[in-house]
């Protein structure tokens, strides 16, 4: 996690994104930058593209129209396991893919082929940071509630030192503690580390006293880039409801 503050990181230029080809847009003309070392809420209501911003900047799906650049270089410059090493997102619903905990957490770095040493140090530092206790260590996606799996899938995106994290709605099904917890580690490796984070999440009350930027998206359209004290979070609370509401009556 190299210390560029400030400088951009990741550059969308009139990005558009189909599901399919003759499919509906997803997104719509997005042009954003993010800034090293911010911490970025993308917030709306539900289908107002979230999960779709962030599946682009992780490469899980490309541009149908427009660019996205990576430190001013056109992001298809770098392989898609490049790219994903530097940046990682951690998932709603992680999956371990039938692993133990213990594996799935050391799984990313064994394909980097890290020596093990580093691998197993790296896991105990980030498990003891996010507490994961050693009892889910033998235990299976099956056996464990969303939450812990969501508590997994946060450390295995740790364990890999990203320069940008993005988080879709990481903290969900964790309690609130837990949730607090979470985002203190985070707020912590931000300042620390110049950690990078992007994190979709309904939760505004956990974001106030997190974020430096919101991104409010509706109908995959970006409506607001604002700086965090900026926002007035009774009015964004509005914005999403009354887009929420419009939604629905669409599909009514
Ligand atoms: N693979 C896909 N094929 C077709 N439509 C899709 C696909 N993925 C997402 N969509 C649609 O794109 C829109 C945006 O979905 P997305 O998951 O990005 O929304 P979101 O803001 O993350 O929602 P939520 O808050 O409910 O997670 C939705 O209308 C969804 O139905």
């Amino acid at each position: 996690m190299s210390d560029r503050r400030g400088q951009s990181i990741l550059r969308l230029k009139a990005v558009s994104l189909q599901a399919s080809v003759g499919s509906d847009f997803l997104l719509h003309n997005i042009s954003w930058e993010l800034k090293q070392g911010s911490k970025v809420a993308v917030v709306g209501a539900s289908g107002a593209g979230k999960t779709s911003l962030l599946r682009l900047l992780n490469r899980l799906a490309s541009p149908t129209k427009g660019k996205i650049f990576i430190r001013d270089l056109p992001a298809k410059r770098l392989t898609t396991t490049q790219l994903r090493r530097q940046i990682v997102l951690a998932p709603q619903e992680p999956k371990l893919l039938g692993m133990k905990v213990i594996d799935a957490l050391g799984y990313p770095l064994r394909l980097q082929k890290l020596p093990e040493s580093e691998i197993r140090q790296r896991i105990e530092t980030w498990v003891n940071l996010i507490r994961i206790p050693d009892e889910w260590f033998d235990k299976t996606e099956l056996q464990l509630s969303l939450g812990q799996r969501q508590l997994v899938g946060i450390a295995r995106s740790l364990v890999m030192q990203p320069e940008v994290l993005l988080l879709d709605e990481p903290t969900s099904a964790l309690d609130i503690g837990t949730a607090t917890h979470v985002f203190s580690v985070l707020g912590k490796l931000n300042q620390s580390q110049n950690l990078t984070i992007v994190m979709v999440n309904h939760q505004l009350e956990l974001l106030v006293d997190f974020c430096d930027r919101i991104l409010f998206l509706n109908e995959g359209r970006l409506e607001e880039d604002l700086p965090a004290n900026d926002t007035n979070w009774d009015k964004l609370r509005q914005k999403i409801l009354r887009s929420h509401s419009e939604q629905e009556q669409e599909w009514s």
